[in-house]
Formats: structure tokens, C-alpha cells, sequence
């Protein structure tokens, strides 16, 4: 058994965005790098204001990547049999990530929906947002998050179509770099009937709907 902190196991096998298991998080390392990186930057990691914050960052750090530890069948695992064979929605799920090229955050909306297969099987309406966090909750880019969510979806539901539009602002682009606030980034991921034409402009009705 493995301690929980954070509501996050503390020694369970680390997976990348392909699945792979590669390790396990290291809250001492994290700690020791932080240290590092505030003596790199010119601070003083001594002076009082300091002196916690590697420890607490890298308590930080295994709750904004604790999606690396976790798998999509983790989260999809309650799933109704309700024989509903219409298009279900989840719209405005708030997204907190962190972009892989500048480890900085990236926030907005997911919107999640699906067409359940021939059976009707459905999952948790919570199911969904948490299936968004997994794949948020790691060094990401948003075309790989929103892909991932959908097919995650197509594997483990099977249902007929699914669409997922991600909308957020980075903030690689707002607070430095380029400096343009207020831009947002909208990414989505189709399959199945979700790409039919008319079946598209019903799901993309809904999102846009107020
Ligand atoms: N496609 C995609 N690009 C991203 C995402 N997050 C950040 N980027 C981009 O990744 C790129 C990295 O570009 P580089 O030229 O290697 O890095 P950089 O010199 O810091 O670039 P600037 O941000 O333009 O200053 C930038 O254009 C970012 O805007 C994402 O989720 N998807
Ligand atoms: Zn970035």
C-alpha cells in the first residue's frame, strides 16, 4: 500500500502520455531542484521567505502532475447502462494545465461529448471532468490533451462519436514571450459520427449554446 497525500498516491507507477510507466514521483529530488533553481535565478534559498518553498513546491508539483500517475480507466470506471442512445454534453469543464515547453500553466473550458455505442452504456457526468483532469494534470500541449481525452473515451466507452473542444489562454504566451493576454487556443478532437456533418454542427450547437 502506498501513503496518500494530497489525495495522491506517493509510489505508484509513473505513466507518460503513451502509457508507459517510467518511474515514480521523487518529492525529495523535486525538492533538491527547486533549491536549485532559486540558487540559479540569484535568490537566496536560506533567507527566511525562502525556506519552505522547495519543500512546498514539490508538494505542489505531485498535485499539477498527479494525471502521471493515473490511467483513463482509473477515472472511467462507473459506467450506467441506461440504454440512452442520444448525444450526451458536458460543456465549460475548467482546465488547469502545464505547458511542456515552458512548464508554465495553460487554463480554460473543455467541452466533452459523446454518442454512447449500440448498448447504451453511459459513464458519470463527473467521469468526463475528471477524465479531463488525467490528461491536464501533466507536461502537456493542447492538441495531445484533447486527443487524448477523446480517445480515452473510444476506448473505454465505445460509443459511437465523441467531440472535445479545448479552449485556454498559456500563459507562455501572456506573461512573457510573445506577450499577448487574452488570446485563447481552441484545439478539437472528433471520431466516429461526431463527424458527420449534421451530427458536428448539433455537438458544435451546444458548445457555442449559452
Ligand atoms: N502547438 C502548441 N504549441 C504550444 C503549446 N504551448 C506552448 N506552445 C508553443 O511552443 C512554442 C515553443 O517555441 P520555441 O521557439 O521553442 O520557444 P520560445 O523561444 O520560448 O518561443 P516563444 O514562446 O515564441 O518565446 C511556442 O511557440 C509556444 O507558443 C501548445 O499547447 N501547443
Ligand atoms: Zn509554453
Amino acid at each position: 500500500m502506498s501513503d496518500v497525500v494530497d489525495g495522491v498516491p506517493s509510489s505508484i507507477s509513473r505513466v507518460t502520455g503513451a502509457g508507459r510507466a517510467v518511474g515514480e514521483y521523487d518529492e525529495k529530488r523535486a525538492e533538491a531542484a527547486v533549491r536549485e533553481l532559486l540558487l540559479a535565478v540569484g535568490e537566496d534559498p536560506d533567507r527566511e521567505g525562502l525556506l519552505e518553498t522547495p519543500a512546498r513546491v514539490a508538494r505542489a508539483y505531485r498535485e499539477i502532475f498527479a494525471g502521471l500517475y493515473q490511467e483513463p480507466a482509473d477515472v472511467l470506471t462507473t459506467t450506467f447502462d441506461l440504454g440512452h442512445e442520444e448525444m450526451v454534453m458536458v460543456k465549460d469543464i475548467e482546465v488547469y494545465s502545464t505547458c511542456e515547453h515552458h512548464l508554465v500553466p495553460f487554463h480554460g473550458v473543455a467541452h466533452v461529448g459523446y454518442i454512447p455505442g449500440a448498448d447504451g452504456r453511459i459513464t458519470g457526468l463527473s467521469k468526463l471532468a475528471r477524465l479531463v483532469d488525467v490528461y491536464a494534470r501533466r507536461p502537456q500541449v493542447q492538441e495531445r490533451l484533447t486527443s487524448q481525452v477523446a480517445d480515452a473515451l473510444v476506448e473505454i466507452l465505445q460509443p459511437r462519436g465523441v467531440l472535445v473542444v479545448v479552449e485556454c489562454e498559456h500563459l507562455c504566451m501572456s506573461m512573457r514571450g510573445v506577450r499577448k493576454p487574452g488570446s485563447r487556443t481552441v484545439t478539437s478532437a472528433v471520431r466516429g459520427q461526431m463527424r458527420d456533418v449534421a451530427t458536428r454542427a448539433e455537438a458544435m450547437s451546444l458548445v457555442l449554446g449559452r
